[in-house]
């Protein structure tokens, strides 16, 4: 029997992938026009800030049926006027499609928004699991001082749907308010 290297390897403590399929994908602030509310703030930034990273292990083409795709998300602690700094967010492009969400360091907010609008919250800690059903659009808020590492597996052919979110925006957000975070809706 040959015996195969493992698709990746993943360091579980900071959620770091090795192998020659991880890619990576560098978010700066100049990608996320329009994402924060603080328009000014957002303007007077240095538009080169990284906001997040994410490194996905595409043991699968995206976009193919039956797959599933692996990655770890890095968002970095920070804030646009008194926003935290989130991702983009997204439906994904096929509707139904699931996927699993976990904490693996730092602290935070995962945004759930459903087609009607209804934005919930759940605690991200190291540890945390989270389930993202399908039709459930989600944003990861990093409401704390150090990078917030998120593992999540997906299927490879749910996509990404980030126009419904640029064109009517999540109906919450996160702001630091008395030096704590808290959710604003509306
Ligand atoms: O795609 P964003 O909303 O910017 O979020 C960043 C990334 O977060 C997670 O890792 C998801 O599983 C990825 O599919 C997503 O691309
Ligand atoms: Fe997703």
């Amino acid at each position: 029997m040959n015996i195969q290297q493992p698709a990746a390897k993943v360091n579980w403590a900071t959620g770091n992938l090795e192998g020659k399929k991880v890619s990576k994908t560098v978010r700066k602030l100049k990608h996320l026009e329009g994402v924060f509310a603080d328009e000014e703030a957002y303007s007077s930034m240095d538009p080169e800030t990284v906001v997040y990273e994410v490194e996905v292990l595409e043991q699968e083409q995206p976009g193919k049926e039956g797959g599933l795709l692996f990655g770890t998300s890095y968002l970095y602690p920070g804030k646009v006027g008194d926003e935290y700094f989130m991702t983009k967010g997204h439906f994904h492009e096929k509707r139904d499609r699931a996927e699993y969400y976990w904490g693996i360091r730092g602290s935070g907010l995962l945004l759930l928004m459903d087609e009607q609008g209804v934005t919930t919250a759940e605690q991200v800690f190291p540890g945390s699991l989270h389930y993202v059903p399908g039709h459930i659009a989600h944003r990861l808020v990093n409401t704390g001082s150090e990078v917030l590492a998120v593992g999540a597996c997906w299927p490879s052919d749910a996509g990404h749907d980030y126009g419904s979110i640029a064109d009517r925006g999540f109906t919450a957000r996160v702001k630091e308010s008395g030096g704590k975070a808290a959710t604003e809706t509306g």
